[in-house]
């Protein structure tokens, strides 16, 4: 919210950052369903006043943000997506309160995944996986959107079909080039959707969910490749690009794909002693490390679009 106050240029947004709710439904059949979610508001709102003439008349308490986490996951009577609870929350604090203009809300969901017991799923029997699958929908007054979802944290490695070579040399070079290598990485992805409108989005219960399933698949087929030759990587750059070029190939409603891949290095161990070699690398005992690392990010998007 930008304005002009006693002659500055005045920017104001304020919130409540990760308000931690977990809903649990039950169906006819017994069979629990959980989500866990981490919720973070920031509203764009008219209440300057409270800034400079001490005047709180027009401000949104936080603590009542807070509670309309709560209210909203209760009044939720099915299971629903990340992204549908996103872009209901924040459409009820443009619709509802006269001076919020934007509404950001961000959730990162808990990967809590049903176990199965002796080869069945269980009916309420819960474990914590690793990525974590995240949204955020921005919705304006008007019902204007936009929508972006995304992974936190999928670690993958891959111990042979990656290589680096043919970078610059120079006075401070060292690394050799080679094509065989240890791969790691910790994808961060971002995507954004097409649809420009809250009243635009597929209705079908649970499109984001299955739609966030099916680009982490893509995300991870294209890294490793098919399962018995791999496919080599020149690079991290190179694969990142791969991997955004096929969910842009893949996903018609996704207008732009953000990758965050760190290059965790695996060292290669060579031990001597003053007279004998105690270990020497054959592509088999590594130094894993986590810093320093290797920082690859790039965005792709249609024409067009913006991320
Ligand atoms: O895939 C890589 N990209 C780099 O930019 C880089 N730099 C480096 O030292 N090793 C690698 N590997």
């Amino acid at each position: 919210m930008a304005n002009q106050v006693e002659g500055f240029d005045f920017e104001q947004r304020h919130g409540k950052e990760r308000v931690r709710v977990a809903r649990v439904w039950k169906n006819k059949d017994g069979r629990h369903f959980i989500v866990e979610w981490s919720v973070s508001i920031s509203l764009l709102s008219d209440c300057v006043a409270s800034y400079v003439r001490d005047d709180n008349s027009d401000i949104v308490a936080t603590d009542t943000m807070k509670n309309t986490v709560y209210a909203k996951a209760k009044e939720c009577s099915e299971l629903l997506s990340v992204e549908d609870f996103s872009v209901e929350l924040a459409k009820h604090f443009t619709s509802f309160y006269k001076q919020v203009t934007t509404a950001i809300v961000k959730i990162v969901e808990k990967p809590w995944e049903r176990v199965s017991v002796d080869g069945q799923p269980h009916e309420h029997g819960f474990k914590l996986g690793s990525e974590k699958h995240t949204a955020e929908a921005i919705v304006k007054k008007s019902g204007a959107l936009q929508l972006t979802s995304g992974i936190e944290g999928l670690s993958l490695l891959k111990t042979t079909q990656s290589g680096f070579e043919g970078f610059i040399r120079d006075k401070y070079t060292v690394l050799p080039e080679t094509r065989e290598r240890m791969v790691a990485t910790e994808v961060t992805a971002l995507w954004r959707y097409s649809y420009e409108s809250v009243h635009s989005i597929p209705q079908k219960p649970l499109y984001f969910s299955e739609k966030y399933l099916n680009v982490k698949k893509v995300l991870v087929d294209t890294f490793f490749g098919p399962p018995k030759v791999g496919v080599y990587s020149p690079s991290v750059q190179s694969t990142l690009y791969q991997m955004a070029k096929a969910t842009l190939g893949r996903f018609p409603d996704i207008s732009s794909i953000q990758l965050k891949m760190p290059n965790l290095h695996f060292l290669p161990v060579n031990l001597s002693s003053k007279d004998n070699q105690i270990v020497k690398f054959a592509d088999d005992v590594y130094l894993p490390t986590d810093e320093p690392h290797g920082s690859i990010q790039a965005t792709l998007s249609r024409f067009w679009s913006k991320m």
